[in-house]
């Protein structure tokens, strides 16, 4: 059973150079869920999850973590608490994907300190958990886009926060890779972990999903359990084109594409 929400966003405002993204969107996320938020491209996805992770001040509205507001938090205790998986990003410098990992816990061990051994150990395991041993030597700036994602799951992990909030996480993976990123947050969502993450595939709501809220209009305008939530109606409204969950023999539901041609 989930706790309390320990991350909630109300009424969350915000404009970019007056022009209104999100129009007063209420969001939460609980210990031991997945949940997925949809929205068009250019919804808003992204500004919510940086508003909700104290990186963007929304115009207005509330974010509150464990009862507390963002702000009264110092930015080494929300690392603690909250950690970020950002989409896919190069860096320019050959970083391995060990020292990558190792980065999430500087809030931990400090800028200048050496990793403790328990900060190595919090290492190794993010890498194992990730099933990524063979790239850890590897530069960064040397593979590829799937498996850098893969090295910031890692760094998020081993930053020790039980929340972890996702920008598209799946992207660039393969569709082995998803298949085995979904099975990834659901088993950390079983230990305890709440995640919340963007995706523009309801299929991964389908699967592997506890919840999902809709993003549209600047609101969430649908949040619940996602055999409920994704209706054909809600579907074709929100990507504008038709579509509808179909429910496989098994009772799985699933969506395909239906092209007009
Ligand atoms: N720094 C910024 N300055 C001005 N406008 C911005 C800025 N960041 C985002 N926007 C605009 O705000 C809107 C929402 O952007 P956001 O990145 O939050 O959407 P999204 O739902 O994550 O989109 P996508 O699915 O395409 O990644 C978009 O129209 C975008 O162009």
């Amino acid at each position: 059973m989930n706790g309390a929400p320990v991350l909630c966003g109300q009424a969350i405002e915000h404009a970019y150079r007056g022009r209104v993204v999100l129009d007063g969107a209420s969001l939460a996320l609980r210990p031991g869920e997945v949940v997925s938020l949809l929205g068009a491209n250019g919804a808003g996805k992204s500004t919510l999850l940086r508003i909700l992770l104290g990186l963007l001040t929304p115009s207005a509205g509330r974010v509150s973590l464990d009862g507390q507001p963002l702000a009264a938090y110092a930015r080494r205790e929300l690392a603690g608490k909250l950690a970020y998986v950002p989409q896919v990003h190069a860096t320019p410098f050959p970083y391995t994907v060990r020292q990558i990992v190792s980065l999430g816990r500087l809030p931990a061990s400090g800028l200048f300190a050496a990793l403790s051994g328990d900060d190595r150990d919090a290492v190794e395991q993010a890498i194992a958990r990730l099933g990524i041993e063979h790239l850890a030597a590897r530069p960064y700036t040397e593979i590829s886009g799937g498996e850098r994602q893969l090295a910031l799951i890692a760094r998020a992990l081993a930053q020790g926060s039980r929340l972890l909030v996702m920008d598209e996480p799946a992207t660039g993976l393969d569709y082995g890779n998803q298949i085995a990123l979904l099975d990834l947050l659901h088993s950390l969502a079983v230990d305890g972990y709440g995640i919340l993450k963007t995706t523009h595939h309801p299929d991964h709501v389908l699967a592997g999903s506890d919840r999902v809220a809709m993003l549209q209009h600047g609101r969430i305008v649908a949040d619940g359990a996602p055999a409920d939530v994704l209706t054909a109606a809600r579907l074709s409204e929100l990507y504008g084109v038709a579509i509808a969950p179909v429910r496989l023999p098994d009772g799985r539901l699933v969506v395909a594409p239906c092209l007009s041609t």
